[in-house]
């Protein structure tokens, strides 16, 4: 890999001696790492090795994840590098939390943050670009998180809807991309000395519509994946001077995460205009984290945690709750007969049943009104209503574990691989005629439907495959 030469100066001036580690570290290969996920019945994993855990947080382990394995299928793993798990233990929110990750696509960092929530208060995730945040949702989906809207919408257009109404914001900034040249060589080519600057301004941007969602006392967490000093500590020394009733929260240090450097606040000493740095004494921002590729087991990322203060001076912050939909008397009738005949230990909030065409949500406790906005998902999608008939979702079924449903049909490795084929399966059992949920390795794969000794295949059309 060539790094640009005007990209070495800079780092060069920048690290002094630790340069040359650096450097090097370019020319080792990347780790690859995945999360498991506990919002799942059965957590065993069924083929993606485990070589040793990643020293941040419960989930993580080293290991490569193959996009056509059962694990990956049924959202038991989520492949994420060592490095990016490190944000979501930063956030680390709390289940009952108002929690917005503000630019969320592919779903990395929601993901897990979904996985500390375990499903209790809301977990708004958006994308700016429509065919991101579709992979967004489908991320969500697999791996069965049910109290998450899911949006696509510009940060102003958010914020307009939604003041002061989140308890923590993640900002996982779009960035330079610094960090990623080594998995991502391809990143190189973007780059340029005026990059990270002009990224810093879509930051600043970003970070200008996110402040006004947060309510009094909430905490910011804001990351790249870049070494860029405009895009890191001068960010978080930008928010202070703008927003003074923020505050740092040092973030507590472990197994080769350093510290952020106040000195490269200075904007004309990262440019080397002048020898020293004004920003020394900026001392806090020693308080947020950097990973370094040449300290640890992974990618370059930046972390940093702030407080708005509670006594900050608030506008009136009118956010309504969303409103429920009206079923039909059939609709009613169908998705009443439903859940009686499948489900097992299922109430019902009407209060939180949301239609988008013939498709009913079951909508997180706490959700706004989403009115005007471009929502992809709000909540658990439990099905759609055909003519005189009711279809499960597929997404019901990546949230259901065997005992929630009542009749259920554990695959074989052969059988697995015909059903995410969309193929009929034979079957032998005592089933009654109707829905089936399929498991596979102890956790919902997908929806079948029993007749005559047979089970007809309702796994998406879009999501199936053949594996050799
Ligand atoms: C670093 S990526 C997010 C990665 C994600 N958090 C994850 O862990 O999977 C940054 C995201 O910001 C989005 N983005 C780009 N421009 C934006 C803007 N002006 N406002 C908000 N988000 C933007 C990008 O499309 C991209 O998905």
């Amino acid at each position: 890999m060539t790094l640009p030469q005007s990209y070495k100066n800079k780092y060069e001036r920048l690290l002094g001696d630790e340069a040359t580690a650096f450097f090097a570290s370019f020319t080792h290969s990347t780790q690859k790492a995945y999360r498991v996920n506990p919002l799942k019945n059965q957590t065993q994993l069924y083929t993606t090795p485990d070589n040793g855990q990643v020293p941040y947080g419960k989930w993580g382990h080293f290991g490569s994840v193959s996009g056509r394995s059962v694990d990956h299928t049924n959202g038991v793993v989520y492949s994420q590098e060592p490095s990016a798990q490190f944000v979501g233990e930063v956030v680390q929110p709390q289940p009952g939390e108002k929690v917005l990750d503000l630019s969320a696509a592919p779903g990395g960092k929601s993901t897990h943050l979904a996985a500390f929530m375990q499903q209790d208060g809301l977990l708004w995730t958006n994308e700016i670009f429509l065919n991101r945040a579709k992979i967004l949702n489908e991320n969500i989906e697999r791996m069965g998180i049910y109290n998450s809207i899911v949006s696509s919408q510009k940060p102003e257009e958010l914020s307009a809807k939604l003041p002061q109404f989140f308890d923590k914001i993640l900002i996982d900034a779009p960035c330079s991309g610094e960090g990623m040249f080594r998995k991502d060589p391809d990143a190189i080519s973007y780059w340029s000395e005026s990059y990270p600057a002009e990224c810093a301004q879509r930051q600043r941007d970003i970070l200008a519509e996110a402040v006004k969602m947060l309510k009094p006392g909430g905490e910011l967490v804001y990351s790249t994946c870049t070494f860029a000093p405009e895009e890191d500590e001068q960010m978080i020394a930008w928010l202070l001077s703008e927003y003074p009733d923020f505050s740092v929260v040092p973030i507590e240090k472990v197994n080769g995460i350093a510290d952020g450097r106040p000195e490269w606040a200075d904007s004309q000493y990262v440019s080397g205009i002048s020898d020293h740095s004004q920003t020394t004494h900026m001392t806090e921002l020693k308080g947020t984290a950097r990973l370094w590729p040449h300290l640890l087991e992974g990618e370059g990322h930046f972390v940093a945690k702030l407080k708005l203060s509670t006594d900050t001076v608030t506008s009136d912050a009118n956010v309504t709750t969303i409103q429920s939909s009206s079923l039909t008397a059939q609709q009613r009738d169908l998705l009443t007969a439903f859940i009686k005949d499948t489900l097992i230990d299922f109430e019902l909030a009407e209060d939180r049943l949301i239609l988008f065409g013939d498709h009913v949500y079951l909508a997180p406790t706490g959700a706004p009104s989403i009115k005007g906005m471009r929502i992809l998902r709000v909540g658990l999608e439990l099905g759609s209503f055909k003519t005189k008939r009711f279809e499960p979702a597929h997404a019901l079924a990546l949230a259901l574990a065997p005992h929630q449903f009542q009749q259920y049909y554990e695959m074989n490795d052969a059988q697995w691989r015909q059903f995410v084929h969309g193929d009929v399966l034979n079957v032998e059992g005592d089933f009654k005629k109707g829905w089936v949920l399929m498991t596979m390795n102890g956790n919902g794969a997908g929806f079948g439907k029993y007749v005559n000794g047979q089970i007809k295949n309702f796994y998406p059309k879009g999501l199936r495959f053949a594996i050799k």
